[in-house]
């Protein structure tokens, strides 16, 4: 059976455009809520939320491929980028050549793409890569580049990509096609149709030696700004992380066809789950600033700290809730103040309280301040 760069039509995609009519509004109208939230974020949240989806972005698009990185490093370059001061010393070159690629991202949206803006990219990616020969430039080697799983004697070929020599051309193709669906190009396209083809697109020529997911997935948050006329700090990476097998479930039942209405259904699912949560997470910080404004005076200092801590977890809260020795390890304090700190905070309303004994747990109290 041929893959889809061998069948005659290629590259040239079908899908039921009608399909995606209420995705696409849906992703709209979500892009506007989210641009109205943002503004109620004062410059220093907004800065601290960038950090936070970027930093995260760069460590689960790398995650997908089992490539562990160091959070701190990886916020601390970014923080750097944006020319904001930082605690960290030398940053490891993966990790500063991720951080990198986010930044570049973030910032040269508007710009078309091009050979240049991605060989910067993926020698950004192999950033003290010593096993890559072809770093920053196309693959020239004569093997066949496959997509495989497994162990020798087990081992499944889930894709084989076109041979090296087709590179350039295939590539230039591939440039133009999103070049030209852009806002502003020739042949328009809608952003998830746009996006979600040139994911496939893209890892279906597969033309580096390493790194073509990560590309890949940069490439589609880049349709995705241009589409939007803005930079999305969209939690795409995370959110197929998250579901990593359906990804390349998604992408293995893609790739002998050039019907790809079923990839597109999967990747506009995708980005709406990722937007959603970009969604959450600048109302959390929302109802932070809420939740502080409200208790700020009435809270001592042992309280506010632990609180900021608490706060500092993120959208997953404290894992299993706040115990009290977490409170006496935070403020640093005894069994007997933690106690009456503790239930204080419960009686205001900051905290709300699971179990008993020793199971007691205490969690945030988001929603009793909501309006
Ligand atoms: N069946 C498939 N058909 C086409 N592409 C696939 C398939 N399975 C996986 N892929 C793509 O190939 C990527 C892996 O490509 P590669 O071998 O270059 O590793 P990588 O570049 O290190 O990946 P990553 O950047 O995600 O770490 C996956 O992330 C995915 O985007």
């Amino acid at each position: 059976m041929k893959w889809n760069w061998e069948l005659p039509d290629w590259p040239n995609f079908e899908y039921d455009k009608s399909a995606f009519a209420a995705m696409e509004s849906r992703f709209l109208t979500s892009s506007g809520i989210l641009l109205g939230s943002y503004k109620h974020l004062d410059e220093s949240e907004k800065t601290a939320l960038k950090i936070e989806l970027m930093s995260e972005e760069a460590l689960k698009t790398s995650e997908i491929e089992g490539e562990y990185l160091n959070r701190e490093s990886l916020q601390s370059s970014i923080r750097h980028q944006f020319g904001l001061p930082t605690e960290h010393g030398r940053i490891p070159p993966a990790e500063q050549g991720v951080a990198e690629m986010t930044v570049n991202l973030y910032e040269t949206w508007k710009k078309a793409l091009s050979n240049k803006v991605l060989f910067k990219w993926h020698s950004l990616l192999m950033s003290g890569r010593r096993d890559i020969v072809d770093a920053g430039c196309y693959r020239t080697s004569g093997d066949p580049m496959q997509v495989v799983s497994g162990h020798v004697g087990k081992r499944k070929v889930h894709f084989e990509a076109p041979p090296s020599d087709r590179m350039q051309p295939e590539m230039n193709g591939f440039i133009q096609w999103f070049n030209q669906t852009a806002p502003n190009g020739e042949q328009p396209l809608s952003a998830l149709i746009r996006s979600g083809i040139a994911h496939l697109y893209f890892v279906s020529i597969h033309p580096f030696e390493d790194g073509n997911g990560r590309v890949g997935r940069a490439i589609s948050e880049k349709a995705l700004s241009q589409n939007l006329g803005q930079p999305t700090l969209i939690a795409l990476a995370r959110t197929i992380e998250a579901k990593r097998k359906d990804y390349y479930a998604a992408l293995e039942r893609a790739n002998r066809k050039l019907e790809v209405t079923e990839w597109l259904h999967y990747f506009a699912e995708t980005i709406l789950e990722a937007q959603a949560y970009t969604i959450r997470c600048v109302d959390f910080l929302i109802e932070k600033a809420r939740f502080f404004d409200r208790l700020g005076d009435q809270l001592n200092a042992r309280q506010h700290k632990v609180l900021v801590r608490m706060f500092a977890e993120g959208l997953e809260g404290f894992k299993g809730g706040l115990s009290a020795e977490n409170y006496i390890s935070i403020a640093k304090t005894s069994a007997s103040t933690a106690t009456r700190d503790l239930k204080d905070l419960v009686e205001k309303g900051a905290l709300s309280r699971t179990g008993e004994l020793k199971h007691t747990r205490y969690h945030l109290n988001m929603q009793s301040f909501q309006s």
